[in-house]
């Protein structure tokens, strides 16, 4: 688990998302974890699903499938946002352009002005989006 936290400018975004030259911590991370899927495929076990909400004013959004706010539910494995979207990932490129389309659609609504277009895809004062990605096997999953 990454928490990003730090004054605006002290460098949140660039710390996890990085450039085209220069990726950052997410990006790098997501490329090892299809790295290890690649070197695991011929099981044919392992997949990747990947979620994204949001915390803001307390309530809970699908930042993959905008609606109405998300309940949370409490089950043996812990709490959960019941009827969060997990979309089937298979490349580092795909998840990178899902935050990407979810940072340009939700940039508008921000009450925040961004200083860039990929602020919106780590916290600010207001707003807390978490990303999970999921890696399933056969018998279990861990993220
Ligand atoms: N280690 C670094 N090397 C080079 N440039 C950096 C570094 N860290 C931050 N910067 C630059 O500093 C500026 C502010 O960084 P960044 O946008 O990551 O801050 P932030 O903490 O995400 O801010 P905000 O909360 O306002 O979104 C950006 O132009 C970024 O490219």
């Amino acid at each position: 688990m990454f928490i990003c936290y730090g004054a605006t400018g002290a460098g949140k975004t660039y710390t996890m998302l990085g450039t085209v030259e220069n990726p950052g911590v997410m990006v790098l991370a997501i490329e090892d974890l299809f790295a290890k899927v690649r070197e695991r495929r011929l099981d044919g076990n392992h997949t990747v699903h990947l979620s994204y909400l949001e915390v803001y004013n307390e309530t809970v959004r699908d930042l993959l499938s905008p609606g109405r706010p998300l309940i949370l539910r409490e089950d043996k494995q812990g709490i959960m946002a019941a009827g969060l979207t997990q979309y089937r990932a298979y490349s580092t490129d795909e998840v990178v352009s899902r935050y990407f389309s979810v940072a340009m659609s939700s940039r508008e609504q921000s009450p925040w002005k961004m200083s860039s277009l990929w602020s919106s895809a780590v916290a600010t004062p207001l707003n807390h989006p978490v990303s999970m990605l999921l890696l399933f096997s056969r018998d279990s999953f861990w993220w």
